[in-house]
């Protein structure tokens, strides 16, 4: 991707989302635009208003976040180009002054809400949930006194004044991660690595029985690991879900090629969200039947058969 001039993040100032924009190489000249939320971040990309967003995709503890996994199906001509993955852990802060025993309210995002749940029950049992569209927006808006707290960024002193962080490291997991994605207009994937990822969104052609296994089957049979599987409902009538997937490896190998050939045939809609590095560089084990060389040796022998040659 070319050095884009502006990119879209949940924002304000100080979310985790941007601090994994730091992990983005030559990103320096490069305008932020914090908006309010994944959606808007990725519309922006696809209406041609930003060149690329970074978004959320799936905590450690609380799984996927089913907002921008929707959003990745909704938005036409996207494509991710990077995964990165940031340390979370969350304080609990408040207006100065503030004791414990005046909280009643907590501000949080619903993700921080639930990886700080074994601690909150444990020291500030039965406070109700303000659900907040950030981290830092939990904390900013302490002013309006609707929240008496909020569990926030470990950094929020950088970006709210007057705040007392009452409890730091409250997250119940110390090693919780967020994964993110770096999401620009559609294009080409970058080239292969060894260490890719591919991304889909693929809707079953019917509700009979076995049609689950049909889809999977796609992957099995050439050696495709699945690395997440998740269902969301389509929307438009009770029990009709997409699958949100990421596959091990690039569309450029011929595995991932020729098992998306097969979903193609198979599903009434198949999007192509990426093929980018995975954020861990973990090399992709292949077994020989189903490297490259093995898919182009079948296939020239296919040819030469029907070109007349002897049949082994
Ligand atoms: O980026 C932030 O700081 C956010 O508030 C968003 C978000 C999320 O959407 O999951 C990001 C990481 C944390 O796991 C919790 C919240």
């Amino acid at each position: 991707m070319l050095q884009p001039r502006v990119v879209t993040f949940l924002g304000p100032r100080g979310t985790f989302t941007e601090a994994a924009l730091e992990q983005v190489p030559g990103l320096e000249l490069t305008e932020r635009v914090p908006v309010a939320n994944v959606a808007e971040a990725l519309t922006a990309v696809s209406e041609g208003r930003s060149d690329a967003a970074m978004i959320a995709i799936e905590n450690s503890i609380e799984g996927g976040v089913t907002a921008a996994q929707d959003a990745l199906a909704a938005t036409p001509g996207i494509r991710i180009i990077s995964e990165h993955v940031v340390s979370v852990n969350f304080s609990l802060v408040a207006p100065a002054g503030t004791r414990l025993d005046d909280i009643r309210v907590i501000a949080a995002h619903p993700v921080a809400w639930a990886q700080c749940s074994g601690w909150l029950q444990r020291e500030l049992p039965g406070r109700a949930h303000l659900p907040a569209a950030s981290n830092v927006t939990a904390a900013a808006d302490l002013g309006s006194g609707t929240a008496q707290a909020a569990l926030s960024t470990p950094t929020i002193g950088q970006w709210v004044d007057g705040l007392d962080v009452l409890a730091d490291r409250i997250g119940d997991n110390a090693d919780a991660v967020t994964r993110f994605l770096f999401v620009g207009r559609a294009g080409a994937p970058g080239e292969p690595t060894g260490a890719d990822k591919t991304s889909l969104v693929v809707e079953l052609p019917s509700d009979e029985p076995g049609v689950l296994l049909d889809m999977l089957e796609q992957f099995a049979t050439r050696g495709v690991n699945l690395s997440l599987i998740q269902s969301r409902p389509i929307g438009d009538r009770l029990g009709r879900y997409r699958f949100v997937m990421d596959a091990d490896g690039h569309i450029r190998d011929e595995r991932v090629a020729d098992a998306l050939l097969g979903l193609k045939r198979f599903s009434p809609s198949v999007t192509f969200l990426g093929s980018y590095p995975r954020a861990d560089g973990q090399r992709i084990h292949v077994e020989r039947r189903y490297s490259d060389r093995s898919f182009e040796d079948a296939r020239d022998w296919v040819r030469g058969l029907i070109a007349g040659e002897p049949t082994s």
